[in-house]
């Protein structure tokens, strides 16, 4: 069953006209080990939290670096869809707009049970979240198309909608951008007609005041700035210049070459107080933005949207190593032609690429030191060619390998094709809605006076990065479930409700008034 909306009622939630207000008992396990009985101690811990969001729910604008390009065409087109409600006809009849792919405009949580059977909300609805239709969308590329030509360019959309779509977008033209052909492909250089000239300090100062025009001209009152802009080669990271804040803006204003297009929109951001959130897989945050970050209080996250062959990888995995069963192989491919593809020609832009769809099955193998002895790991290797007919039907083929029960052998072969950019738009926009509605979250644990955000390196945007980006200390999880339930749970636990457990334990007792079989 799916309920709309929702209240706590519990003495620790208090709803106010500005406020949802809850103390929240956190529980958690301290795990030790005791010498003399030479054994681990786990020892259960509890610590109290106060949460206080903000109820009013801002004007916000999203500012997409690359946004000419595939996903940021297919999510401008998707976006105006949806708020006009545009239908369109193919061949298979009329179709509707919809967020299909959103984790936060169409999926659900289990809110409560009523008679053995559970109700769900929708996601959108667990905090109070901007609405999608709402939104003002701009940004900058380094191609001049408009967002008119960029779609057709894409060829994502069905033809009639692309038609419908023309007088919204063909007025919409991407501000000049950052470019430096050093850190991607070669032939991306064709593209590049709309670039901001001058040194780095200055290209820096241009954004900042980009960002500032868009909010005086849109008014809008919150702003997220996203990069889906082509990926990077990694910046090979120096003491002295990417090292600290101080060295990277002394690096920037004496235009060290070392320095991408992405770690200066990253600075930008942060000196304009906005979120900056990387969907890419280079390393745009070199210490020098995380200490900026840290100090400015402004939330990043990242790194590279996890779409579709690399977020089955990670529910693929954790399921088989979390059975018992033990991946000995993982051969990834994929061929796509889109201009990301094209880009990723690149050895080294592709190296970036490679880390990010390689990594994510790292935390999953290093839970289960039954299966894997230290330093073990299946064979895994990655593969993305660039075929230009398929255009942005990404086509992923997966073998996967495993050792089962008494040397046995299973081997699970995928094939996945799908249109890249419509896995990705709706990605780009749950970034958005979740960071904006992070940065209205105060905390504090209950025994001190004064609230706090979260930590700036926003982890929570986990389940939707293949590279999570979160707090030093903190372990990276890939598991796709793992890091729905901790957004879930932690969402939960900010209207003042425990997690999710699955548990029953109300109905797994025998009731005393129970009939010991029910019938269907
Ligand atoms: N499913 C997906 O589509 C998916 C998943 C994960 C990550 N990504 C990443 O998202 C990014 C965009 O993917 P895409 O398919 O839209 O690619 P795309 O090439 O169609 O779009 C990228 C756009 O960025 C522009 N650009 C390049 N350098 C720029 C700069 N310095 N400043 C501003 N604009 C710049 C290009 O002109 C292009 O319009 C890529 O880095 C890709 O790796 C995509
Ligand atoms: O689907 P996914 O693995 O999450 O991610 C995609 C890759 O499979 C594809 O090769 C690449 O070109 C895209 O940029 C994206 O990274």
């Amino acid at each position: 069953m799916l309920i709309d909306h929702f209240e706590v009622s519990s003495p620790n939630v208090k709803y106010t006209a500005d406020y949802i207000e809850s103390s929240y008992n956190y529980q958690d396990t301290k795990l030790y080990k005791n010498a003399e009985k030479n054994t681990w101690l786990v020892e259960p811990i509890e610590r109290g939290f106060v949460f206080r969001t903000h109820r009013k729910v801002p004007k916000l604008g999203i500012m997409l670096i690359g946004w000419g390009g595939n996903n940021g065409s297919t999510l401008t087109a998707g976006l105006i869809a949806n708020r006009e409600n545009m239908k369109w006809e193919t061949k298979d009849g009329f179709h509707s707009p919809n967020y299909w792919g959103s984790l936060t405009q169409s999926s659900t949580c289990q809110i409560g049970k009523l008679n053995g059977q559970d109700y769900h909300v929708p996601f959108k609805n667990i905090l109070p979240m901007v609405e999608p239709n709402d939104l003002q969308i701009d940004g900058w590329d380094i191609s001049s198309l408009s967002l008119e030509k960029c779609v057709q360019r894409a060829r994502v959309l069905d033809l009639d909608l692309q038609q419908q779509l023309v007088p919204y977008l063909k007025d919409l033209r991407p501000r000049p951008s950052i470019f430096d052909p050093g850190f991607v492909a070669a032939n991306q250089k064709e593209r590049a007609d709309n670039i901001i000239e001058g040194e780095k300090q200055n290209q820096m100062e241009q954004i900042r005041a980009d960002i500032r025009d868009f909010k005086e001209k849109s008014g809008v009152e919150k702003v997220v700035v996203m990069w889906t802009a082509n990926t990077e080669r990694y910046c090979k990271v120096e003491v002295g210049i990417h090292d600290t804040e101080k060295n990277l803006r002394a690096a920037i204003r004496a235009g060290n070459p070392e320095i991408s297009p992405s770690t200066l929109y990253a600075l930008a951001c942060l000196d304009e107080d906005v979120p900056f959130i990387n969907g890419s897989p280079q390393n745009t945050f070199v210490p020098g933005v995380l200490e900026a970050a840290c100090r400015l209080r402004v939330l990043i996250g990242g790194d590279d949207f996890k779409t579709g062959q690399t977020k089955m990888k990670s529910v693929l995995v954790d399921f088989l190593i979390g059975a018992g069963i033990k991946p000995l192989s993982i051969a990834s491919y994929n061929h796509l032609g889109n201009n990301d593809g094209k880009n990723l020609m690149e050895p080294g832009v592709f190296r970036s690429k490679e880390i990010s769809k390689s990594n994510v099955v790292d935390d999953i193998v290093a839970s289960n030191r039954i299966l894997y002895k230290e330093g073990e790991s299946p064979n895994h290797v990655v593969v993305i060619k660039y075929v230009p007919s398929v255009d942005d039907s990404k086509r992923a083929m997966d073998e996967y390998v495993s050792e089962i029960f008494m040397n046995g052998r299973n081997t699970i072969s995928m094939h996945n094709t799908c249109e890249d950019s419509l896995l990705a738009a709706p990605l780009i926009l749950d970034l958005c809605l979740i960071t904006e509605l992070l940065s209205r979250i105060e905390l504090k644990y209950d025994d001190e006076e004064s609230f706090r955000n979260f930590h700036p390196c926003a982890a929570l945007l986990s389940y939707l990065t293949k590279s999570p980006l979160v707090p030093p200390g903190m372990s990276v999880t890939n598991a796709l479930y793992k890091q729905r339930a901790m957004l879930e749970n932690v969402f939960r636990a900010v209207v003042g409700l425990a997690p999710v457990s699955h548990m029953n334990l109300d109905l797994l007792i025998e009731q005393s008034n129970q009939a010991i079989y029910s019938p269907k």
